[in-house]
């Protein structure tokens, strides 16, 4: 787990993001922030499309920031959902997530006010994965 300033940074990062999310048609909006192996914090909110397969996570923006910012590892993960039940990242989300990150990835889940709801860690949601390291 990285310093918790650094994870409150994070928390208050996810908090923002979902803020501007774009989210008309499910009306729940999400925000994710990674820290990056620089210390530095990337953010990102689900975009939803009216041709509903095309929208994107949250987590999925917050990396394409990193990605941007020349972060290629991600230290912690923050996802922010709209209510008190733990929105914890879908399948694709947690596959994105290990391409940057390692078995031991913290995953923080916080409710509404930025509190910590569930902390998961790659590894538990995403047992026996698919990685890099397979296409040597
Ligand atoms: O971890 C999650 C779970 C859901 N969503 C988004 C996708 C869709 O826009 C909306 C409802 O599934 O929430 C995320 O961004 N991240
Ligand atoms: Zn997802």
């Amino acid at each position: 787990m990285p310093p918790s300033a650094d994870l409150s940074a994070a928390i208050a990062a996810a908090i923002d993001a979902r803020g501007s999310a774009y989210a008309p048609y499910s009306g729940f909006q999400v925000g994710a922030s990674v820290i990056d192996e620089h210390g530095r914090v990337h953010s990102g909110c689900n975009v939803e499309n009216a041709a509903y397969p095309e929208g994107t996570c949250a987590e999925a923006g917050a990396i394409a920031a990193m990605i941007r910012a020349g972060g290629r590892r991600i230290v912690a993960a923050v996802v922010a959902g709209p209510d008190a039940t733990p929105c914890t990242p879908c399948g694709g989300c947690r596959q994105k997530l290990r391409e940057f990150g390692q078995a031991d990835l913290p995953v923080v889940i916080v409710g509404i006010a930025g509190d910590r709801l569930l902390t998961r860690s790659l590894a538990e949601l995403l047992p026996d994965s698919f990685g890099p390291g397979h296409l040597g």
